[in-house]
């Protein structure tokens, strides 16, 4: 057992003021319902992954709308390691997440400098009933692709559930993302309307997308593009000038656009669970992304069930993940409305005016759930920030942190910095399920840098690489999913005889589903660790790690260290891996023989001699994807010998150019004079 791994594994919270009542009423609905005696959270996930009635069971305590019943629970699919969820069922997403139709407040939009408008219920379903008579107008039906490029904002929010009232799928970037990488993503799926924004501000810049946007426009139009729809300025309100639409071809203002509407009323097309409703992109850092297509009941059986279970959302809550509208957790945030909860979308840099005011404003619009990532919160305690002393955040109940792992310490930092009875949780999941392999038990105890459980229906496995499950021997390996569950992909666009899907996931362990991360679970407390990406596990004289393992001793040292990125390097002439960290230093700061020293003796005292990098560099900048996701793989690639073309995933592609001189390290050390870069070891 690597012990190390759980010695700061320390109780920070116990269940409290009704946290986790949600989880356990479901628990008392399924003992009723089938004369059962689950005790507690860990009978209830047991049942969840041994009886597929359990989606049943969940399916009547969210309160699904639909109008025609399943027949089964499950049938065989397409795809043998894939099966057909409620054949018979319809419903529609749409209909579900709009349930209410009153004056609740269900978004709240804000802008970076300021501009916060709030929507109700009511508002919001005549928004997306004039989007969808629109749509149907000008000729979009079932099975379309409607794309957009787009902030996290109302308009947003109108244009997917409209998409899914009408049947049509829907997909979407961020407005960030450059020409290659949208076109990448759209060229595959070929939408039909593509709405884009055209003026944005991101940290006090305003960006004009104009070029942008001609350039997609001209590369979709003879693919299939019909219309591209122009959305007002996001800063301004002011349409694009007229003269400006003749240089991208079908293009026509989102006004004009919504003229077709002729008072339609609202229908919600009723459609099979497995009918596709997003197309979401894997992060691959090179090749083109894959296009993973999810079904409506899926998205919704689980999200729904993350947020009424987990986060234990009602009508009086209020949901704000910072995200953009590219990244999984911008769906999973729109089924707070299913439960009646209010959503807030933030269009911006959390940084600008200041992180102070972001904090402020997170606390002053009663967010009751807060979800960030560790990115952020490092930030905010380097800053020396106590979000508490800042605002007293009098309606927050859970903060949830996800992209990466969050280290104990920073669990401990967190909990302290926001206040002691807030529930603190870091589900990890991923994009190719649109949820979560494991996740928060609200009525369980939290340990320090441990995520609390498996999700229900959701049976995760740690396997070796020979098969053998090893979680409870406390040896770190793969997470693997043994079992079929609702929100599987049910394909990936144009893969046609499903090769590439069954390839990215069901290859090493056939038929197992191996999700790509490295994860141990604590024998005792039953927590669970991402050690980081499997890909990326560094193997010095054959001792397996994780990158977090490394991150968690680094964040000791955020006062002179901004971010760092520790890879393995592997040369044919190299009998073993070596460990590289890279750090990327405050303004101010330079990477001293004497740092570089106690960053060694820190992680050999906190780790092992085995875990000391074996060179440490100074590096300018650290690649990330879009999704915030720190890029290793990549790295680890380069450094080790192999061209990269980076996709259009990775934020900051010339940051890759960086690393090819480490190609050759010795070279390198001698050129910067850093004999104190290499380890003694
Ligand atoms: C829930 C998640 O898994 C989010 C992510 O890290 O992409």
């Amino acid at each position: 057992m690597n012990s190390h791994l759980f010695t700061q594994s320390r109780k920070i919270w116990e269940p409290q003021n009704g946290h986790g009542s949600r989880m356990d009423n479901l628990r008392h609905m399924i003992n009723r319902k089938h004369g059962l005696n689950l005790k507690d959270y860990h009978d209830l996930h047991k049942y969840s992954v041994e009886d597929y009635t359990f989606w049943q069971d969940l399916w009547e305590y969210l309160g699904i709308i639909y109008s025609i019943p399943a027949t089964s629970i499950v049938q065989p699919g397409r795809i043998p390691e894939i099966p057909t969820w409620f054949p018979g069922a319809r419903l529609n997403y749409a209909e579900n997440i709009l349930f209410r139709n009153d004056d609740g407040t269900a978004v709240t939009a804000a802008r970076e400098w300021g501009l916060v408008q709030h929507y109700s219920f009511r508002q919001l379903r005549g928004h997306v009933r004039k989007m969808a008579a629109a749509m149907r107008a000008h000729g979009l039906k079932s099975g379309d692709r409607i794309a957009a490029v787009i902030t996290n904002s109302f308009d947003a929010v109108v244009i997917a559930l409209a998409t899914s009232s009408i049947g049509a799928i829907y997909t979407s970037t961020a407005p960030d993302m450059g020409t290659a990488g949208i076109l990448d993503r759209y060229r595959q799926i070929q939408p039909a309307l593509l709405f884009f924004d055209t003026e944005v501000v991101y940290a006090s810049k305003t960006i004009n997308l104009l070029p942008k946007i001609s350039e997609v426009a001209y590369n979709l139009v003879p693919r299939g593009l019909k219309n591209v729809v122009l959305l007002p300025s996001t800063k301004t309100g002011r349409d694009v000038p007229s003269g400006e639409l003749k240089n991208i071809p079908n293009s026509i203002l989102e006004a004009d656009f919504l003229k077709a509407d002729a008072g339609r009323p609202l229908q919600f097309e009723q459609l099979p669970f497995d009918h596709p409703l997003f197309i979401l992109y894997s992060s691959g850092t090179s090749g083109p992304p894959k296009c993973i297509v999810h079904g409506q009941g899926g998205v919704l059986l689980q999200n729904k069930k993350e947020i009424a279970l987990v986060y234990g959302c009602t009508f009086d809550d209020c949901y704000f993940q910072y995200t953009t509208t590219g990244w999984m957790m911008w769906p999973l945030m729109l089924s707070t409305m299913a439960l009646g909860g209010r959503i807030l979308v933030y269009d911006g840099s959390p940084f600008h005016p200041s992180v102070e005011a972001f904090l402020k404003f997170v606390s002053d619009q009663g967010v009751t759930i807060f979800g960030t990532s560790p990115r952020f919160l490092t930030e905010v305690q380097a800053r020396g920030l106590v979000p508490s002393r800042l605002a007293p955040f009098p309606s927050l109940r859970v903060l949830m942190s996800t992209g990466a792992p969050l280290n104990p310490p920073m669990f401990e930092w967190a909990q302290e910095a926001f206040r002691k009875d807030v529930y603190l949780a870091s589900p990890s999941g991923g994009t190719d399920i649109c949820s979560s392999f494991i996740s928060g038990a609200p009525n369980m105890p939290v340990y320090a840098g441990e995520t609390q459980a498996k999700s229900l229906g959701m049976k995760t496995q740690i396997f070796d690489p020979s098969g053998n499950d090893v979680e409870a021997s406390g040896q770190p390996g793969e997470l693997v999913c043994t079992r079929p569950h609702v929100s599987l992909p049910i394909a990936f666009w144009g893969d046609h005889e499903d090769k590439k899907l069954r390839a990215a996931y069901f290859d090493t362990y056939p038929g197992v589903w191996r999700q790509g991360d490295f994860i141990v679970a604590n024998p005792e407390t039953k927590g669970l660790i991402i050690l980081g990406r499997s890909d990326g596990v560094l193997n010095p004289s054959g001792v397996r790690f994780g990158s977090a393992e490394i991150y968690t001793v680094m964040d000791q040292f955020t006062d002179a260290i901004d971010d760092s990125l520790c890879v393995g390097q592997r040369r044919s002439t190299d009998k073993d891996e070596r460990v590289l960290l890279f750090v990327k230093m405050r303004a101010g700061h330079h990477l001293t023989a004497e740092l570089a020293d106690k960053i060694r003796r820190t992680i050999r005292s906190a780790l092992s001699p085995r875990h000391v990098p074996e060179y440490i560099f100074e590096t300018t900048d650290i690649p990330y994807t879009v999704n915030n996701k720190k890029i290793e793989i990549a790295v680890k690639q380069i450094v080790s010998g192999l061209n990269i073309k980076p996709s259009g995933t990775v934020a900051n592609p010339e940051s890759l150019q960086l690393y090819y001189k480490y190609r050759d390290i010795e070279s390198v050390a001698q050129k910067e004079s850093a004999n104190h870069l290499k380890a003694k070891l």
